[in-house]
């Protein structure tokens, strides 16, 4: 493990991590809910350091998740690995100055990093409502970031599918470049499973102008009912090919593997299409990235 260093001087901006033309990883994890669950965490976040992440993010409010633990994961896992922390935030139910206490609790907890997000309707509403003396957008959200907390990099979600509430592709691509131009340091992608679609987007913010490193998003699905939840949730297409080899077999063991062998033939292609790093959705595991990353040259911290 290559020790991080806290001093002011030598902190990486966000960005800095894809400039060296190897492909840096980062993991994604998700609050808990459970005390059992938190200690498989930490077991996880051990296992995974091995691939180098050039940093970890937790989300804040995913699916339901309560926001107050998001700090206490990046605290500990600031602890087990020495390496940046991203802290996601979005502006669900919040007002400006809510978004501002939070950001300053993230400052003292030690997080460098914010992924910075409207944020998702709350369970069982179906479009997002802005809150009184909050953000309607997440371009806002940046702008406050960038004016209050000059010192923390931030990252900006990205849609190779288009954003579902969008009017149409380049009105989403315009609102992504807002966000941009409002101080987002990199662009995370939503989750996808043909890499086709990434490439035409990344063509597309090129052409727009959008001159950040671009970092593709990947979720490993371990199995069908899992691929199908996600897949709704987040507005991603499964293509007919993994639909298909995954349904080939109820096997648990099967679907892991067909799960797996998808992620990794995503990654290696992705490496050869030179992405300047890769974001993966570990969802608190690390088998499925264990068994897609082994033998893969990448990550360097
Ligand atoms: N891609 C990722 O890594 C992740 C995405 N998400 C989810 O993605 C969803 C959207 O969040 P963000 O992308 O941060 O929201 P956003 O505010 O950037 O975009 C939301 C929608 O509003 C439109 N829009 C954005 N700015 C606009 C403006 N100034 N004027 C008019 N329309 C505008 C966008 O085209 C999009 O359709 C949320 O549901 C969030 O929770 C959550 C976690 C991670
Ligand atoms: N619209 C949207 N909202 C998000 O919160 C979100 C995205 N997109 N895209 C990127 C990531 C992916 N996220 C996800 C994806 C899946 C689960 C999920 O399936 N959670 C299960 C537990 C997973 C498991 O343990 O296997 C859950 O029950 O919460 C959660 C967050 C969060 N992020």
């Amino acid at each position: 493990m290559i020790p991080y260093d806290e001093t002011e001087n030598h902190r990486m901006s966000l960005a800095s991590h894809y400039q060296d033309g190897s492909c840096a990883i980062s993991f994604e994890l998700f609050p808990p809910r459970t005390e059992k669950g938190m200690e498989a965490l930490c077991e996880n976040v051990r296992r995974l350091t091995q691939f180098m992440p050039a940093y970890f993010t937790c989300t804040y409010g995913a699916g339901g998740s309560s926001q107050g633990t998001t700090l206490e994961v990046l605290r500990k896992v600031r602890e087990i690995t020495g390496l940046p922390v991203a802290s996601h935030l979005t502006c669900v139910g919040a007002t400006a100055e809510d978004l501002e206490d939070y950001l300053a609790q993230a400052t003292q907890t030690g997080v460098e990093y914010i992924v910075a997000l409207r944020g998702d309707p709350p369970k069982g509403e179906s479009a997002f409502k802005m809150t009184d003396g909050g953000f309607r957008y997440a371009n806002e959200l940046v702008e406050m970031i960038r004016s209050k907390f000059s010192n923390l990099g931030i990252a900006v979600a990205g849609y190779p599918e288009v954003h579902q509430e969008a009017v149409d592709a380049q009105t989403d691509l315009d609102n992504l470049k807002r966000k941009v131009d409002a101080g987002g340091d990199i662009i995370i992608t939503q989750l996808f499973y043909d890499n086709a679609d990434f490439y035409r987007f990344r063509d597309k913010c090129v052409a727009a102008g959008i001159n950040v490193p671009i970092v593709p998003g990947i979720l490993p699905v371990t199995n069908f009912a899992q691929a199908d939840r996600i897949a709704s949730m987040c507005k991603a297409r499964i293509p007919n090919e993994l639909r298909e080899a995954m349904t080939e077999s109820e096997d648990d063991k099967f679907q892991f593997e067909v799960g797996v062998q998808h992620a990794r033939m995503q990654t290696a292609d992705l490496l050869e299409n030179d992405v300047p790093g890769i974001h993966y959705y570990v969802l608190n595991k690390s088998d499925a990235a264990e068994a897609l990353l082994d033998g893969m040259q990448l990550g360097s911290a």
